[in-house]
């Protein structure tokens, strides 16, 4: 992978990539956290390939059906606008989906605020797809520290990427369903906070409720790991990272250091950008991000 990738073949790519990008933002803020999500969860299952967004076939199931998938991920709409813009400024399909994707995580978090990075690109498209590989391997927000840690691991990703990519819950909302538990039952957690949340997310019901992860859900700052140090995580996930176990320091550290955190979630966004790619003559540039070609 290389940042030049389309210097030659395509230079009007990437200022395509972006101006979709803050306009989709621009209608809809949560649309940056909905656009970074994406590029994680195609990259923890088999690669930053595209594959989560292969439609269902009939040889295999699509990924957008798994459990932390289904009725979750968002933002297919705008990287089928995505692709067909760049797509149009290019004259053919030389860009592929799981580069799309790659970019378009970027550009969204520069457009809330957070820190830039030069993505390495090259990356093609997958023919396959696996619900169950991603059943599989998708972290849950019921995961504790150790769980969370060898998760990472099976990627290639230590403790500090855990951790300074968890940061990406710094943007975006999430469903009582998934919070409720932690909010009624965890004992390291802000009576306050909780109080506050029960609010919008009753015992019964109200299961698709959205509350923000951090008081700035539009904007990429620190708020999400000062929060974590006054036990206002949302997720048992979040919590997890400070709970008295080995990543509190860093934790501590990434609420206090803007610039830390910048530094590190550009370097572990690169490493996780660089999961297992298809290369060269491997997979193929998708003319339909939804479909093999
Ligand atoms: C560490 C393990 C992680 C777990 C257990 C986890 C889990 C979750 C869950 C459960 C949600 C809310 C889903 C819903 O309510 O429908 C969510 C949302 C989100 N996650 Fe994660 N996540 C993790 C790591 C990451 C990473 C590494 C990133 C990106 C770098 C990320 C970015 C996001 C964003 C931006 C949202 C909000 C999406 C939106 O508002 O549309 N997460 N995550
Ligand atoms: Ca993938």
């Amino acid at each position: 992978l290389s940042p030049n990738f389309y210097h030659n073949v395509c230079p009007q790519a990437l200022p395509a990539i972006k101006r979709v990008v803050e306009a989709a933002v621009h209608k809809e803020r949560r649309m940056g956290a909905s656009l970074l999500r994406l590029h994680f969860h195609d990259c923890f299952v088999n690669g930053c390939d595209g594959s989560l967004l292969l439609d269902s076939t009939s040889s295999f199931e699509t990924e957008k059906n798994a459990r932390g998938n289904l009725n979750s991920v968002r933002g297919f709409e705008v990287v089928d606008q995505i692709k067909a813009e760049v797509d149009r400024v290019c004259g053919r399909p030389v860009v592929s989906c799981a580069d799309i994707l790659a970019v378009a995580a970027r550009d969204s978090v520069v457009a809330l605020g957070g820190p830039i990075w030069k993505v390495r690109l090259g990356r093609r498209d997958s023919t396959t797809a696996s619900r169950t590989l991603a059943d599989s391997v998708l972290p849950s927000a019921s995961m504790d520290l150790p769980a969370l840690i060898n998760n990472f691991k099976n990627q290639g990703l230590n403790k500090r990427d855990l951790v300074a990519l968890s940061g990406g819950h710094t943007i975006g909302l999430s469903q009582c369903l998934i919070f409720r538990n932690r909010i009624y039952n965890a004992t390291n957690i802000d009576p306050a906070f909780a109080k506050e949340r029960r609010a919008t997310c009753p015992r019964t019901g109200g299961n698709t409720n959205l509350a923000p992860f951090d008081p700035t859900p539009a904007r990429f700052d620190t708020a999400y790991f000062k929060n974590l140090v006054k036990e206002r995580g949302l997720l048992t996930s979040d919590q997890a990272l400070f709970s008295g176990g080995s990543t509190d320091k860093l934790v501590e550290t990434y609420s206090k250091n803007p610039n830390v955190f910048w530094v590190d979630f550009g370097k572990s966004m690169i490493k996780m950008g660089n999961i297992k790619p298809l290369t060269g003559k491997q997979g193929q540039i998708r003319v339909n991000c939804r479909k093999v070609n």
